[in-house]
Protein backbone atom coordinates (compact mmCIF):
# COMPACT_ATOMS: atom_id res chain seq x y z
CA UNK A 1 0.00 0.00 0.00
CA UNK A 2 1.44 3.44 -0.63
CA UNK A 3 0.04 6.76 0.84
CA UNK A 4 2.42 9.59 -1.17
CA UNK A 5 2.31 12.86 1.62
CA UNK A 6 5.64 14.14 0.03
CA UNK A 7 4.03 16.78 -1.49
CA UNK A 8 0.97 17.88 -3.69
CA UNK A 9 3.85 17.36 -6.60
CA UNK A 10 4.11 13.93 -6.31
CA UNK A 11 0.86 13.05 -8.22
CA UNK A 12 1.01 10.79 -11.21
CA UNK A 13 -0.94 11.72 -14.41
CA UNK A 14 -4.32 9.50 -14.65
CA UNK A 15 -5.70 7.70 -17.56
CA UNK A 16 -7.41 10.67 -18.55
CA UNK A 17 -4.50 12.74 -18.93
CA UNK A 18 -2.20 10.14 -20.65
CA UNK A 19 -4.88 9.54 -22.93
CA UNK A 20 -5.21 13.55 -23.60
CA UNK A 21 -0.81 13.69 -23.87
CA UNK A 22 -1.41 10.71 -26.31
CA UNK A 23 -3.69 12.67 -28.95
CA UNK A 24 -2.64 16.34 -28.17
CA UNK A 25 -2.68 18.31 -31.00
CA UNK A 26 1.42 20.13 -31.74
CA UNK A 27 3.45 21.77 -32.71
CA UNK A 28 6.33 23.97 -32.09
CA UNK A 29 5.46 26.21 -29.31
CA UNK A 30 8.88 28.67 -29.74
CA UNK A 31 8.00 29.47 -33.12
CA UNK A 32 4.23 30.15 -31.03
CA UNK A 33 2.34 27.60 -33.18
CA UNK A 34 1.54 25.63 -30.89
CA UNK A 35 -2.65 24.81 -30.75
CA UNK A 36 -2.93 23.33 -27.04
CA UNK A 37 -0.58 25.12 -25.69
CA UNK A 38 -2.10 28.72 -26.75
CA UNK A 39 -5.67 27.01 -25.94
CA UNK A 40 -3.94 26.33 -22.27
CA UNK A 41 -2.59 29.71 -21.73
CA UNK A 42 -5.73 31.50 -23.52
CA UNK A 43 -7.81 28.99 -20.86
CA UNK A 44 -5.86 30.04 -17.90
CA UNK A 45 -6.06 33.90 -18.38
CA UNK A 46 -9.21 33.92 -18.80
CA UNK A 47 -10.00 31.59 -15.43
CA UNK A 48 -7.14 34.31 -13.76
CA UNK A 49 -8.75 37.29 -15.01
CA UNK A 50 -5.52 38.72 -17.04
CA UNK A 51 -4.97 39.62 -20.64
CA UNK A 52 -1.99 36.94 -21.55
CA UNK A 53 -0.80 34.00 -20.21
CA UNK A 54 2.08 31.82 -21.14
CA UNK A 55 3.18 27.70 -20.01
CA UNK A 56 6.80 27.67 -18.11
CA UNK A 57 8.03 24.71 -17.12
CA UNK A 58 8.35 25.55 -13.51
CA UNK A 59 6.91 27.44 -10.76
CA UNK A 60 10.51 28.19 -10.05
CA UNK A 61 11.42 29.72 -13.30
CA UNK A 62 7.77 31.34 -13.34
CA UNK A 63 8.82 32.97 -10.45
CA UNK A 64 11.86 33.83 -11.54
CA UNK A 65 10.61 35.15 -15.13
CA UNK A 66 7.69 37.74 -13.76
CA UNK A 67 10.69 38.85 -10.52
CA UNK A 68 13.21 39.46 -13.40
CA UNK A 69 10.50 40.79 -15.85
CA UNK A 70 9.33 43.66 -13.40
CA UNK A 71 12.40 44.12 -11.83
CA UNK A 72 14.06 44.89 -15.53
CA UNK A 73 16.15 47.63 -14.33
CA UNK A 74 19.77 47.43 -12.64
CA UNK A 75 19.68 47.97 -8.60
CA UNK A 76 16.21 46.70 -8.71
CA UNK A 77 14.76 45.58 -5.35
CA UNK A 78 11.65 43.38 -4.64
CA UNK A 79 10.01 43.07 -1.30
CA UNK A 80 8.79 39.65 0.32
CA UNK A 81 8.65 37.26 2.60
CA UNK A 82 11.10 35.58 4.90
CA UNK A 83 9.76 32.47 4.67
CA UNK A 84 8.10 32.42 0.94
CA UNK A 85 8.95 29.71 -1.48
CA UNK A 86 10.92 32.32 -3.51
CA UNK A 87 13.14 33.39 -0.92
CA UNK A 88 14.02 29.80 0.77
CA UNK A 89 13.69 27.13 -1.81
CA UNK A 90 14.33 28.96 -5.71
CA UNK A 91 18.04 28.94 -4.91
CA UNK A 92 18.56 32.75 -4.47
CA UNK A 93 17.70 32.52 -8.64
CA UNK A 94 16.27 36.17 -8.52
CA UNK A 95 19.60 37.54 -7.24
CA UNK A 96 22.22 35.16 -8.51
CA UNK A 97 20.71 34.70 -11.91
CA UNK A 98 18.14 38.19 -12.04
CA UNK A 99 20.76 41.04 -9.56
CA UNK A 100 17.62 41.74 -7.89
CA UNK A 101 18.39 42.88 -4.61
CA UNK A 102 15.72 40.76 -2.24
CA UNK A 103 14.18 42.51 0.90
CA UNK A 104 13.31 39.88 3.20
CA UNK A 105 10.01 40.89 6.06
CA UNK A 106 9.26 38.73 8.34
CA UNK A 107 5.95 36.04 7.72
CA UNK A 108 3.57 36.31 9.94
CA UNK A 109 1.90 32.58 10.84
CA UNK A 110 -0.80 33.19 8.77
CA UNK A 111 1.36 34.16 5.58
CA UNK A 112 0.83 37.67 5.20
CA UNK A 113 3.77 40.33 5.29
CA UNK A 114 2.94 43.46 7.91
CA UNK A 115 1.05 46.25 5.30
CA UNK A 116 2.87 48.74 7.34
CA UNK A 117 6.44 46.95 7.63
CA UNK A 118 6.04 46.71 3.74
CA UNK A 119 5.61 50.54 3.69
CA UNK A 120 8.53 51.06 5.69
CA UNK A 121 10.71 48.86 3.63
CA UNK A 122 9.97 50.95 0.54
CA UNK A 123 12.91 53.10 0.15
CA UNK A 124 13.26 56.57 -0.14
CA UNK A 125 13.55 57.80 -4.05
CA UNK A 126 15.29 60.73 -2.13
CA UNK A 127 18.34 58.21 -1.34
CA UNK A 128 18.21 57.16 -4.81
CA UNK A 129 22.22 57.62 -5.15
CA UNK A 130 22.72 55.06 -2.76
CA UNK A 131 19.82 53.15 -2.48
CA UNK A 132 18.67 50.07 -4.22
CA UNK A 133 14.95 50.68 -6.41
CA UNK A 134 12.11 48.99 -4.69
CA UNK A 135 10.41 48.03 -7.53
CA UNK A 136 8.11 45.07 -6.49
CA UNK A 137 6.42 43.17 -3.62
CA UNK A 138 5.96 39.66 -3.96
CA UNK A 139 3.24 37.56 -1.94
CA UNK A 140 2.58 33.91 -1.57
CA UNK A 141 -0.90 32.04 -1.40
CA UNK A 142 -1.66 29.41 -0.22
CA UNK A 143 1.23 30.01 1.91
CA UNK A 144 3.81 26.98 1.63
CA UNK A 145 5.50 27.51 4.74
CA UNK A 146 3.11 28.70 6.84
CA UNK A 147 1.58 25.53 6.53
CA UNK A 148 -1.15 26.51 3.50
CA UNK A 149 -2.85 29.34 4.83
CA UNK A 150 -4.48 31.76 2.79
CA UNK A 151 -4.36 35.37 2.11
CA UNK A 152 -7.46 36.96 2.14
CA UNK A 153 -8.85 39.16 -1.26
CA UNK A 154 -9.18 41.76 0.96
CA UNK A 155 -5.42 42.00 2.70
CA UNK A 156 -4.02 41.25 -1.09
CA UNK A 157 -6.11 44.55 -2.05
CA UNK A 158 -4.47 46.52 0.65
CA UNK A 159 -0.97 44.96 -0.75
CA UNK A 160 -2.00 45.94 -4.38
CA UNK A 161 -3.27 49.60 -2.89
CA UNK A 162 0.22 50.29 -1.43
CA UNK A 163 1.98 48.78 -4.59
CA UNK A 164 -0.29 51.60 -6.68
CA UNK A 165 0.52 54.32 -4.02
CA UNK A 166 4.37 53.97 -4.56
CA UNK A 167 4.19 53.18 -8.38
CA UNK A 168 5.75 49.07 -7.54
CA UNK A 169 4.31 46.23 -9.46
CA UNK A 170 2.12 42.60 -7.36
CA UNK A 171 3.23 39.61 -7.93
CA UNK A 172 1.72 37.01 -6.52
CA UNK A 173 3.56 33.01 -6.29
CA UNK A 174 0.02 31.40 -7.36
CA UNK A 175 1.52 28.18 -6.62
CA UNK A 176 -1.78 26.52 -4.60
CA UNK A 177 -3.98 30.18 -5.95
CA UNK A 178 -6.80 27.58 -6.80
CA UNK A 179 -6.38 25.88 -3.09
CA UNK A 180 -6.76 29.10 -1.74
CA UNK A 181 -9.45 30.66 -3.81
CA UNK A 182 -11.80 27.03 -3.12
CA UNK A 183 -10.52 27.11 0.42
CA UNK A 184 -11.71 31.37 1.14
CA UNK A 185 -14.65 30.40 -1.10
CA UNK A 186 -13.57 33.56 -3.48
CA UNK A 187 -13.02 33.14 -7.48
CA UNK A 188 -9.42 33.08 -8.28
CA UNK A 189 -9.77 36.09 -10.82
CA UNK A 190 -10.96 38.33 -8.04
CA UNK A 191 -8.38 36.50 -5.69
CA UNK A 192 -5.38 37.65 -7.82
CA UNK A 193 -7.08 41.09 -9.30
CA UNK A 194 -4.78 43.44 -7.13
CA UNK A 195 -1.75 41.91 -9.00
CA UNK A 196 0.14 42.46 -11.93
CA UNK A 197 1.39 39.43 -11.94
CA UNK A 198 1.33 35.71 -10.86
CA UNK A 199 2.52 32.18 -11.37
CA UNK A 200 0.13 29.64 -11.02
CA UNK A 201 1.27 25.70 -10.49
CA UNK A 202 -0.51 23.22 -12.67
CA UNK A 203 1.77 20.43 -11.14
CA UNK A 204 0.76 20.82 -7.29
CA UNK A 205 -3.06 20.55 -5.86
CA UNK A 206 -4.66 20.32 -9.46
CA UNK A 207 -2.57 17.31 -10.50
CA UNK A 208 -0.85 17.90 -14.01
CA UNK A 209 2.36 16.07 -14.30
CA UNK A 210 4.30 19.32 -15.24
CA UNK A 211 4.53 23.05 -15.40
CA UNK A 212 3.17 26.11 -14.29
CA UNK A 213 1.68 29.31 -16.21
CA UNK A 214 2.13 33.10 -15.57
CA UNK A 215 -0.32 35.52 -16.27
CA UNK A 216 -0.17 39.36 -16.92
CA UNK A 217 -0.68 41.90 -18.93
CA UNK A 218 0.02 41.13 -22.71
CA UNK A 219 3.05 43.29 -22.80
CA UNK A 220 4.24 41.91 -19.34
CA UNK A 221 4.25 38.18 -21.36
CA UNK A 222 5.72 39.23 -24.42
CA UNK A 223 8.64 40.22 -21.96
CA UNK A 224 8.24 36.84 -20.31
CA UNK A 225 8.43 34.94 -23.32
CA UNK A 226 11.38 36.00 -24.32
CA UNK A 227 13.16 36.14 -20.75
CA UNK A 228 11.79 32.21 -20.97
CA UNK A 229 13.72 31.54 -24.27
CA UNK A 230 16.88 33.37 -22.85
CA UNK A 231 16.71 30.41 -19.74
CA UNK A 232 15.85 27.50 -21.95
CA UNK A 233 12.46 27.16 -21.03
CA UNK A 234 11.07 27.99 -24.45
CA UNK A 235 10.21 24.37 -25.99
CA UNK A 236 9.00 22.82 -28.77
CA UNK A 237 6.03 20.25 -28.82
CA UNK A 238 4.78 21.60 -25.08
CA UNK A 239 0.63 20.63 -26.19
CA UNK A 240 1.73 17.36 -25.18
CA UNK A 241 1.99 18.72 -21.54
CA UNK A 242 -0.61 21.45 -21.70
CA UNK A 243 -2.96 18.49 -22.49
CA UNK A 244 -2.68 17.06 -19.56
CA UNK A 245 -2.92 20.61 -17.80
CA UNK A 246 -6.21 20.63 -19.45
CA UNK A 247 -7.64 18.16 -18.01
CA UNK A 248 -6.65 18.94 -14.46
CA UNK A 249 -7.94 21.99 -14.81
CA UNK A 250 -11.29 20.21 -15.73
CA UNK A 251 -11.45 17.37 -13.26
CA UNK A 252 -9.60 18.49 -10.57
CA UNK A 253 -9.86 21.75 -9.02
CA UNK A 254 -13.52 20.40 -8.77
CA UNK A 255 -11.45 17.50 -6.20
CA UNK A 256 -9.65 20.20 -3.88
CA UNK A 257 -12.67 21.01 -1.43
CA UNK A 258 -12.59 17.09 -0.97
CA UNK A 259 -8.52 17.48 -0.43
CA UNK A 260 -9.14 20.23 2.49
CA UNK A 261 -12.30 18.00 4.13
CA UNK A 262 -9.63 15.15 4.24
CA UNK A 263 -6.72 17.30 5.34
CA UNK A 264 -8.74 18.67 8.45
CA UNK A 265 -10.19 15.12 8.86
CA UNK A 266 -6.25 14.17 9.28
CA UNK A 267 -5.20 17.33 11.24
CA UNK A 268 -8.21 16.25 14.16
CA UNK A 269 -6.99 12.55 14.33
CA UNK A 270 -3.54 13.62 14.12
CA UNK A 271 -4.24 16.80 16.90
CA UNK A 272 -5.84 13.65 19.35
CA UNK A 273 -2.50 11.79 19.42
CA UNK A 274 -0.20 12.36 22.57
CA UNK A 275 3.38 13.38 21.34
CA UNK A 276 2.40 15.20 18.46
CA UNK A 277 1.38 19.33 18.26
CA UNK A 278 -0.75 20.42 15.66
CA UNK A 279 -2.74 23.72 15.44
CA UNK A 280 -5.88 22.06 13.48
CA UNK A 281 -7.19 26.26 13.36
CA UNK A 282 -4.53 26.53 11.23
CA UNK A 283 -4.81 23.80 8.46
CA UNK A 284 -7.29 26.24 5.94
CA UNK A 285 -5.87 24.20 2.62
CA UNK A 286 -4.13 20.72 2.24
CA UNK A 287 -1.01 21.01 4.22
CA UNK A 288 -0.23 20.33 8.06
CA UNK A 289 2.55 20.71 9.60
CA UNK A 290 2.95 17.82 12.39
CA UNK A 291 5.58 18.89 15.78
CA UNK A 292 7.03 16.36 17.84
CA UNK A 293 6.03 17.84 21.46
CA UNK A 294 9.45 18.23 23.55
CA UNK A 295 10.19 15.46 25.90
CA UNK A 296 8.79 13.01 23.20
CA UNK A 297 10.93 9.60 23.31
CA UNK A 298 9.88 9.85 19.26
CA UNK A 299 11.64 11.78 16.84
CA UNK A 300 10.90 12.51 13.25
CA UNK A 301 13.56 10.43 11.79
CA UNK A 302 11.93 7.41 13.43
CA UNK A 303 8.27 8.29 12.67
CA UNK A 304 9.26 8.75 9.10
CA UNK A 305 10.81 5.18 9.32
CA UNK A 306 8.20 3.75 11.13
CA UNK A 307 5.76 5.15 8.34
CA UNK A 308 8.05 4.46 5.49
CA UNK A 309 7.92 0.68 6.31
CA UNK A 310 4.25 0.36 6.27
CA UNK A 311 4.19 2.83 2.58
CA UNK A 312 3.38 6.11 3.93
CA UNK A 313 5.76 8.50 2.51
CA UNK A 314 6.25 12.31 4.07
CA UNK A 315 8.77 14.96 4.62
CA UNK A 316 10.42 16.48 7.86
CA UNK A 317 9.97 20.23 7.39
CA UNK A 318 12.48 20.89 10.50
CA UNK A 319 14.48 18.76 12.58
CA UNK A 320 11.23 18.16 14.92
CA UNK A 321 8.70 19.32 12.47
CA UNK A 322 7.24 16.57 10.02
CA UNK A 323 4.74 18.43 6.82
CA UNK A 324 1.98 15.93 4.82
CA UNK A 325 0.52 17.42 1.99
CA UNK A 326 -2.77 15.96 0.71
CA UNK A 327 -4.08 15.78 -3.17
CA UNK A 328 -6.52 14.55 -5.21
CA UNK A 329 -4.50 10.61 -5.20
CA UNK A 330 -5.28 10.30 -1.27
CA UNK A 331 -8.52 8.72 -0.23
CA UNK A 332 -10.13 8.52 3.12
CA UNK A 333 -9.45 5.17 3.99
CA UNK A 334 -5.72 6.53 3.35
CA UNK A 335 -6.21 9.04 5.81
CA UNK A 336 -7.49 6.48 8.22
CA UNK A 337 -4.72 4.04 7.68
CA UNK A 338 -1.88 7.22 8.20
CA UNK A 339 -3.87 7.87 10.98
CA UNK A 340 -3.45 4.47 12.87
CA UNK A 341 0.32 4.15 12.09
CA UNK A 342 0.92 7.65 13.15
CA UNK A 343 -0.67 6.56 16.44
CA UNK A 344 1.45 3.01 16.39
CA UNK A 345 4.50 5.02 16.08
CA UNK A 346 4.04 7.29 18.91
CA UNK A 347 2.67 4.77 21.39
CA UNK A 348 5.41 2.33 20.86
CA UNK A 349 8.15 5.06 21.56
CA UNK A 350 6.44 6.77 24.00
CA UNK A 351 4.79 3.41 25.42
CA UNK A 352 1.42 5.47 26.13
C1 LIG B 1 4.72 28.07 -2.92
C2 LIG B 1 5.55 27.48 -4.03
N1 LIG B 1 5.98 28.27 -5.03
C3 LIG B 1 6.73 27.79 -6.04
C4 LIG B 1 7.07 26.46 -6.08
C5 LIG B 1 7.96 25.98 -7.21
O1 LIG B 1 7.36 25.11 -8.06
P1 LIG B 1 8.26 24.07 -8.87
O2 LIG B 1 8.53 22.96 -7.92
O3 LIG B 1 7.40 23.66 -10.02
O4 LIG B 1 9.50 24.78 -9.29
C6 LIG B 1 6.63 25.59 -5.06
C7 LIG B 1 6.93 24.13 -5.03
O5 LIG B 1 7.40 23.43 -5.74
C8 LIG B 1 5.86 26.11 -4.01
O6 LIG B 1 5.43 25.32 -3.00
C1 LIG C 1 9.58 21.72 -1.30
C2 LIG C 1 8.90 22.71 -2.20
O1 LIG C 1 9.80 23.23 -3.15
C3 LIG C 1 7.75 22.16 -2.97
N1 LIG C 1 7.11 23.32 -3.55
C4 LIG C 1 6.75 21.43 -2.09
O2 LIG C 1 5.92 22.11 -1.52
O3 LIG C 1 6.75 20.25 -2.01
Amino acid sequence: RRVDLRSDTVTKPTESMRAAMASAEVDDDVLGYDPTALLLETEMAKIMGKEAALFVPSGTMGNLIAVLVHCEVRGSEVILGDTCHINIFENGGISTIGGVHSRQIKNNDDGTIDIDLIEAAIRDPRGELMFPTTTLICLENSHANSGGRCLSVEYTDRVGEVAKKHGLKLHIDGARIFNASVALGVPVDRLVEAADSVSVCLSKGIGAPVGSVIVGSKNFIAKAKRLRKTLGGGMRQIGILCAAALVALKENVGKLESDHKKTRLLADGLHEIKGLKINPGSVETNIIFIDIVDGSRTTTEKIIKYLEERGILLMRDKPSRLRVVLHHQISASDVQYTLSCFQQAVQIENGN
